[in-house]
């Protein structure tokens, strides 16, 4: 089962589709990824996830799996022997880790699309602070959560070093279109050496969008239709 080949639906923007990739690089599991076209689903994709019709999707032979952070979860399983664990060992810490990453999908990502689509400055500066609040939370969690080592999953990248570490690329092309750095070593020291720690990492690099194509394409999607 474990041998069967492996492919990712996705395409290259998407933060949630960075994360089975990153999750599979770091298990050393070869993978063919199906790149999607912007703006269209092509069979594969409505005929692997036909109820909410998104990427990414893993098939693993050919079973779909669906939703990225089940997909790095149902990775962590299958290859269990394969690299290093992804989810903390107590059931504790994977509860911890879990609330965080439901809330980086839930919250975070959606007050940091709000600063692209602020309309006008006061609008903007509120965004931002909001993210900027948000951040302390996420810099006291990793304090907690690391204990002291370079990732949230301790030694090794893992499960929410994943999640956050997916919108990394967001964050950047975010901070390049506002012209406003969010994290830093000044604001979230901790955070801001995690990043790099997480860019440089070879399981990361291969798959993180260079952040001036993430922005303009960021600009395209989130441009206001004309008036
Ligand atoms: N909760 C999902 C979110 C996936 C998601 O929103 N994917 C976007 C691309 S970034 C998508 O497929 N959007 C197409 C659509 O909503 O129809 C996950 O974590 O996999």
């Amino acid at each position: 089962m474990a041998s069967e080949q492996v492919k990712v639906i996705g395409a290259w923007a998407s933060p949630f589709v960075m994360r089975p990739r990153v999750a599979l690089n770091l298990k050393s599991i070869p993978y063919e990824f199906l790149e999607e076209t912007f703006g269209s689903k092509s069979e594969l994709l409505l005929k692997s996830n036909p109820v909410q019709k998104k990427i990414p999707v893993l098939l693993h032979g050919d079973k779909p799996v669906c939703e990225s952070s089940i997909i790095v979860e149902y990775i962590d399983e299958t290859w269990s022997t394969s690299g290093p664990s992804l989810l903390p060992s107590t059931p504790y810490d994977r509860a911890i880790a879990r609330f965080w990453a439901s809330y980086l999908d839930e919250k975070w990502f959606r007050s940091l699309r709000s600063i692209l689509k602020a309309e006008g400055e006061e609008e903007k500066k509120a965004a931002i602070a909001q993210v900027e609040e948000e951040n302390s939370f996420i810099e006291k969690a990793f304090i907690d959560c690391s204990k002291g080592k370079a990732f949230f999953n301790g030694e090794h990248i893992g499960y929410l070093d994943i999640a956050f570490g997916s919108f990394l690329g967001w964050l950047r092309a975010t901070e390049l279109l506002s012209g406003h750095k969010l994290v830093d070593e000044a604001k979230t020291p901790s955070l801001s050496k995690w990043a790099e720690q997480f860019c440089n990492d070879p399981a990361v690099k291969p798959v993180m969008p260079d952040t001036a194509k993430l922005a303009e394409f960021a600009k395209k999607i989130f441009a206001k239709p004309p008036a």
